[in-house]
């Protein structure tokens, strides 16, 4: 059984975990932090894990967690690098649910995030957590970086268009939306209720944080420099995120390939991954397809004399956006079945 700490147990990733975790046969919890709540049960605060968690939340000691085998950080950009240099030296594995250990250039990091690394000398050896690409280096890292949210839409709906060089990757859009979940339980006043429910708006459209990390991922996928237009939208629903893509076939790909063929390269390219679905063409995924579970369905689309392809992708954020992709990655590092307790089947209607 692998011994299991979590810090930021009263938040959405946080219970999100917890909800996965304690269902899965490999698991022994050990540790859940809170500050606000430490010494009261954790089911007083989350009753749907009531008759399946008896322990109460704690406050974050290094020592503690170091009992671990692996502690799982669901908290706040910049607090999993101030205790993990600590964690790792004491030999325990961690997953950060935050973006602390992403972005590889300390320099961006520090410019998008507004603050200076605790630890930048880890950068290079976090592992980046996206098991699609980087499956091999996650299982054997002890330091893994659990990618954001529109990332992983976002990466997995280009990733076919870029390995292959079938699309300009100068001129790449992605427009996505996300379900309010995605601002944590700790939020502030334009995520409540009456702020955001029956609207609808963009935000950060002059530039958003994951606008570097999600670059970073698609320059890894082939030779050019991208060029990324990336504007994230609220959408008045608690979960999921709806990412549509846009990118434009090079001029041979405009003469030679077809939209069947683009299929079948996503159809070939995703075959062997438990949560990459690719629909049939000319499908709309919907959010709610995905709705608590871990996976990313993803389907094309082009429109009559376009040479666009339009790739719409969808995750829940909290899962194959955050908790499920962390445990996903935990079974890749500690040698056990991928699919292992995180094979929910979304919830419909
Ligand atoms: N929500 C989402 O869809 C996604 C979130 N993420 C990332 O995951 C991380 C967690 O997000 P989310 O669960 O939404 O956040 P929440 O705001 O919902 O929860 C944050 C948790 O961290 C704890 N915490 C806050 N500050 C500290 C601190 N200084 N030391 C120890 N614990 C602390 C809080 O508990 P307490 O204050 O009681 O200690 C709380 O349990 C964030 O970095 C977020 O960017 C990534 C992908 C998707
Ligand atoms: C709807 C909403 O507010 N979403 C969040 C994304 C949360 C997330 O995954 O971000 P990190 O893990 O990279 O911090 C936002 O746009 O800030």
């Amino acid at each position: 059984m692998i011994k299991v700490g979590i810090v930021g147990g009263t938040g959405y990733t946080g219970v999100e975990l917890l909800r996965l975790l304690v269902m899965h046969p490999e698991v022994d919890l050990q540790v859940i932090t809170s500050r606000s709540e430490a010494g009261t049960l954790v089911s007083d605060t989350y009753p749907n894990l009531r008759g399946h968690l008896d322990l109460p939340f704690t406050e974050p000691d290094v020592d503690k967690l170091a009992e671990c085998d692996l502690v799982f950080f669901a908290t706040p950009n910049g607090v999993a690098m101030k205790q993990v240099p600590e964690l790792l030296s004491k030999g325990v594995r961690v997953i950060d649910l935050a973006a602390d250990f992403r972005i590889k250039d300390v320099a961006v990091w520090e410019n998008w995030y507004g603050q200076t690394h605790a630890c930048s000398e880890l950068l290079n050896s976090a592992v980046y957590g996206l098991p699609e690409i980087n499956r091999s280096a996650i299982k054997d890292c002890q330091l893994l970086a659990n990618p954001g949210c529109y990332p992983t839409a976002v990466q997995l709906g280009f990733l076919p268009l870029l390995e292959n060089n079938l699309v300009e990757p100068a001129h790449l859009i992605a427009d996505a939306k996300s379900g309010i979940s995605g601002a944590g339980r700790g939020a502030s006043v334009s995520s409540l209720f009456s702020e955001t429910s029956g609207s609808f708006k963009a935000y950060g459209a002059s530039g958003h944080r994951h606008l570097p990390e999600i670059k970073q991922g698609l320059n890894a996928m082939q030779s050019e420099s991208v060029g990324l237009t990336f504007v994230p939208h609220l959408l008045p629903m608690i979960r999921g995120i709806e990412a549509t893509l846009y990118a434009r076939l090079t001029p041979a790909a405009q003469s030679d390939v077809k939209l069947e063929d683009v299929q079948a390269l996503f159809e070939k390219r995703f075959k062997d991954e438990p949560f990459v679905d690719v629909m049939p063409l000319g499908s709309h995924p919907e959010t709610r397809s995905v709705k608590g579970s871990n996976m990313c369905r993803i389907a094309l689309h082009q429109q009559e004399g376009s040479d666009t392809i339009i790739v719409l992708s969808v995750i829940d954020n909290l899962v194959k956006g955050a908790a499920g992709q962390a445990v996903h990655n935990m079974n890749i590092m500690f040698g056990l079945g991928e699919t292992t307790g995180i094979e929910q089947v979304a919830l419909m209607p």
